[in-house]
């Protein structure tokens, strides 16, 4: 075939950042992180998963952006990944932190073929890809840990996730700028779901430009009160 009959070429895989930050956060799975950036730069981008000029931000704006927040989460951890995409953050949790049992949730079967795909060549034994949207979950998959980034506006992300979420455990919501915002707006409506606590936290402060913001929220099962006894 000739160059000019139109075959593309996926696009090059960036390097990480300069620096060190990445192999500070992946450590001896750094050959895995780089293996996820070919992958989301090649089947990502032709897959409609990641768009093409996201490629050469892959590390900073997405992998590590999303890895960094792995120092949430206690050792051992059952995290869940509401609308995993691209697998971010789940994969990119569950190379950084090997010892977290990941389920990603996603319900397009496009990405979870992709998910499955990416996982299997990646060789991680800690993940589980959930076909299906969230709310089709509650009752069969919980965690003490929900996480997402980019789902939806908190209020209604928080309506998805609490029936994923074990008493007592946290919503860990990927936000950018938009996150103190978002919490002064939908408070009342978090509050009525059983969330509180609410705190901002920024992770990756020594490793990327602009630290990624969490907004976590606990959960806290209402009691309903017991029924007084009828007398007799
Ligand atoms: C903008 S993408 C973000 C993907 C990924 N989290 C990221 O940050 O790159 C939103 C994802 O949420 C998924 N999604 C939408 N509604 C959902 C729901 N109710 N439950 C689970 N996933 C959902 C979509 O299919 C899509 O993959």
């Amino acid at each position: 075939m000739t160059p000019d009959q139109g075959v593309t070429e996926p696009p090059a895989a960036p390097l990480p950042p300069e620096g060190g930050g990445a192999a500070a956060v992946f450590g001896d799975r750094m050959p895995s992180a780089h293996r996820f950036v070919e992958i989301l730069a090649d089947t990502g981008v032709s897959h409609g998963l990641i768009g093409p000029r996201e490629v050469p931000r892959l590390w900073e704006r997405h992998v590590l952006n999303c890895a960094v927040i792995e120092d949430g989460f206690p050792e051992g951890a059952r995290v869940i990944d509401v609308g995993s995409g691209a697998g971010l953050p789940g994969v990119a949790l569950a190379i950084a932190r090997p010892d977290l049992e990941l389920h990603l949730v996603e319900p397009m079967l496009r990405r979870t073929d992709w998910l499955t795909a990416t996982v299997s060549d990646l060789g991680l034994d800690n993940v589980t890809v959930h076909r299906g949207r969230a709310e089709e979950f509650a009752g069969t998959l919980s965690a003490p840990w929900v996480t997402a980034r980019a789902v939806a506006r908190t209020a209604k992300l928080a309506r998805w996730c609490v029936p994923l979420l074990t008493d007592g455990g946290t919503l860990v919501a990927m936000k950018g700028r938009s996150a103190q915002e978002e919490l002064d707006a939908d408070r009342r409506d978090l509050t009525k779901l059983g969330l509180v606590n609410a705190t901002l936290t920024p992770h990756g402060t020594d490793v990327l430009d602009e630290p990624t913001m969490t907004l976590d929220l606990t959960f806290r099962r209402k009691r309903t009160p017991a029924k007084p006894r009828r007398q007799r």
